[in-house]
């Protein structure tokens, strides 16, 4: 795609969405961000625009399930192609919540396409996940093993897949990239960005930074008798730069090929909750206390990525390790005890 080329970003004040936003901005795209602040915060931006020292074109609060909200603002600016993150994500809250996420993360979809196809906008980057492979006992998992997924949130990602597939395949105009992410963590190496949810669940990353700096007393370990190494949860974890990063080559990409298609994003090795709870702790220098529990209903045991197709399609990889990943998520815990407290 040539720059610079005007993106609507969904979802650009969450946290992969923000990161997204300064690599964008870094490489001279015009931003335009949509969000309803549901799991974040409007401040993010002025932290986006220090950090890239440009500002985003428009900002806008809006519920991508209102169509003509979205339309609205795809009339205002002419946009080239959309990048799709906003949605709903804690798999342990949509086994208790499963028409909001339903309701959420297919309607916004096809809501934004409407929109989308409303004014002639027919690409996007798509952020699909690895839980759409579902339980397995097959590592590393490549884009062609089978969708099987065990929870609402898998479930809803996979229609989302399903539908978006389908209309590629009906109305040719349309190109999709849609990328199945591992587990994004870290934080922008600046401090300024970085994972900070608003209530509800809390992905294991985070968990560990408000256990090191004591807002809470342990962490709560979903299982150890999984048929993994150490019995608890292996996940491949990927920096969130790297992620960003990702979505800046995808838009390069998107116009390769007719149709959809489907990239893993990941580093390719696993890593468990313990070992990962070992790292973190080496590298803020505390303890890190924890007790098992149950199994969390709706997880797997183990999802880890081949992630050579992108590799050879697109000449990237990953390049940031655990240790970088911990680094930084431990950086912005320290600078924004409170996240972006509004
Ligand atoms: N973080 C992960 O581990 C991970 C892994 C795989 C896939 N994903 C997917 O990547 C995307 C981004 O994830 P994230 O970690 O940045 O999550 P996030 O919650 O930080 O960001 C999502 C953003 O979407 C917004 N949003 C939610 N519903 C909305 C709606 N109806 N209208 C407008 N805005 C809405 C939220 O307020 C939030 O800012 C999500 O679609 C998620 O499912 C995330
Ligand atoms: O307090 C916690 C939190 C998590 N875990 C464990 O840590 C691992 C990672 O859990 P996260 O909640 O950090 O991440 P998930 O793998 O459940 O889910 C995340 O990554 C998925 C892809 O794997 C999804 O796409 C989803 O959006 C995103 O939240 C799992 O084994 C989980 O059981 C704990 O033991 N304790």
């Amino acid at each position: 795609m040539p720059t610079p080329s005007t993106i609507l970003i969904t979802g650009g004040a969450g946290f992969i969405g923000s990161h997204t936003c300064v690599e964008l901005l870094d490489h001279g795209y015009s931003l335009v961000a949509v969000d309803d602040y549901s799991n974040s915060s409007p401040q993010v931006y002025s932290r986006v625009q220090r950090i890239a020292d440009r500002c985003l074109s428009a900002v806008y609060r809006l519920d991508l399930r209102n169509t003509r909200a979205v339309s609205d603002v795809l009339h205002h600016h002419s946009v080239d192609a959309v990048v799709h993150f906003a949605g709903k994500k804690a798999v342990g809250e949509s086994m208790r919540k499963p028409i909001e996420y339903y309701d959420t993360n297919i309607g916004g979809t096809t809501s934004l396409l409407r929109a989308m196809d409303e004014h002639g906008v027919h690409q996007m980057v798509f952020s699909s996940s690895c839980s759409v492979y579902g339980e397995t006992d097959k590592a590393p998992l490549s884009e062609q093993d089978p969708a099987r997924p065990t929870n609402p949130y898998a479930a809803s990602k996979w229609a989302c897949e399903q539908i978006l597939a389908d209309v590629c395949r009906l109305r040719p105009e349309f190109r999709v990239l849609s990328l199945r992410y591992f587990n994004p963590v870290g934080a922008h190496p600046s401090g300024l960005l970085g994972e900070s949810p608003r209530g509800g669940e809390v992905n294991l990353m985070p968990r560990l930074a408000q256990v090191a700096d004591g807002e809470r007393k342990s962490v709560t370990v979903y299982g150890d008798d999984y048929a993994t190494p150490d019995g608890t949860g292996v996940r491949d974890y990927i920096h969130v730069m790297d992620v960003a990063e990702a979505h800046r080559v995808a838009l390069e990409h998107l116009d390769d090929a007719p149709g959809m298609r489907v990239f893993n994003l990941g580093v390719g090795e696993g890593t468990s909750v313990l070992e990962l709870l070992a790292v973190f702790g080496e590298t803020c220098g505390r303890d890190i206390p924890y007790t098992v529990e149950d199994r969390r209903p709706g997880d797997v045991s183990e999802l880890v990525a081949d992630p050579r197709e992108v590799a050879h399609e697109w000449g990237w990889r990953p390049t940031r390790d655990l240790a970088a990943m911990c680094r930084d998520a431990w950086r912005f815990r320290q600078l924004n005890p409170l996240g972006y407290a509004d």
